[in-house]
């Protein structure tokens, strides 16, 4: 059987480079299919409460309804922008090679990294918290919208500075005049990998999908996300996690922080790739024996 694949995808231009660089993906592996652009979840009739079916994430909300009202076959995501519990019905179809992990910072020069004063923006928690845990006397202000949203915003502000995904920036071809890698700073679970999203029952789509999967990545991304599910219980926190793989050997470090940034309790793990079952989870529990229990309780109750 082939058919055409429909592929659902936010209509942001990084969101719509994702989309066509897993349809051209799926060209190559002689599979046909088209964009859906899916805009917003509208009038959306369904007989369940999202939360009941499951469905939790901002990003990614509008192509899960598309999912289930079957509009589309499948989704692509930003992975580090996906709940790590999926809705129910949809599965995990393939991760593609994960491009840049960073974190970078666009600026306006870098005197004030050294003048002890700054101001920088970001609506990311943990940009925040891990900004602040290595300048305290800067202040962090909140930036939100999409990558260009921001990128204009930042020139329309007295800021220094805002933090951006290198991943974002390359997709979109925004090659910014001066900017800097935070080398030190720990990305999001996930940062830099795209996920694709099928439906459960749909063999056809997941085993032409499953063809694009890299299976490095997904190592990596699988065990970071297992982290942070142990770590937040359903709440977003400032945590970040990044998985690597060198010589069958996969490398973690993970961290969560306080969201004024003031505390940091990390871990810096390595395992065999042949090992990885439960790793992920067992830095998390390292994590919450290390006072992470305490400060995870401490952070929802300032979220909630
Ligand atoms: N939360 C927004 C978001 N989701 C995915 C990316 C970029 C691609 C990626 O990080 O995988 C971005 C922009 C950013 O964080 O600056």
């Amino acid at each position: 059987m082939s058919k055409i694949i429909r592929i659902g995808t936010r209509d942001s231009e990084l969101a719509l480079w994702q989309a066509r660089t897993v349809q051209n993906a799926l060209e190559k592996t002689g599979h046909k299919s088209e964009l859906v652009p899916v805009k917003s979840t509208g009038d959306l009739n369904l007989d369940q409460p999202l939360y009941e079916m499951g469905i939790t994430g901002i990003f990614t909300k509008t192509l899960d309804v598309a999912m289930i009202k079957g509009e589309v076959d499948i989704a692509v995501h930003s992975m580090k922008d996906v709940p790590t519990a999926l809705p129910k019905g949809i599965v995990e179809a393939a991760v593609m090679k994960r491009a840049s992990n960073k974190d970078i910072l666009v600026h306006k020069g870098t005197e004030f990294l050294e003048n002890g004063v700054g101001t920088i923006a970001t609506g990311s928690l943990r940009r925040k918290a891990q900004w602040l845990h290595r300048y305290p006397n800067h202040k962090v202000v909140d930036l939100r919208g999409n990558v260009n949203t921001r990128m204009q915003k930042l020139k329309d502000n007295d800021w220094d500075g805002a933090i951006f995904a290198a991943a974002g920036l390359e997709r979109i071809d925004l090659k910014p005049e001066n900017f800097l890698d935070l080398n030190w700073m720990i990305p999001a679970p996930a940062q830099g990998a795209m996920l694709i999203v099928a439906n459960e029952k749909d063999t056809y789509c997941r085993e032409t999908i499953a063809l694009l999967n890299h299976r490095e990545s997904e190592i990596c991304v699988h065990i970071e996300r297992e982290f942070l599910k142990v770590l937040e219980g359903g709440c977003t926190a400032p945590i970040g996690a990044l998985a690597r793989i060198v010589d069958n050997e996969v490398y973690l470090k993970g961290a969560l922080f306080s969201l004024d940034g003031t505390k940091k309790i990390e871990v810096d793990k390595k395992t065999p790739v042949s090992q990885v079952e439960n790793f992920g989870k067992e830095a998390a529990l390292e994590i919450l024996n290390k006072g992470g229990k305490e400060l995870m309780a401490e952070i929802k109750t300032v979220l909630k």
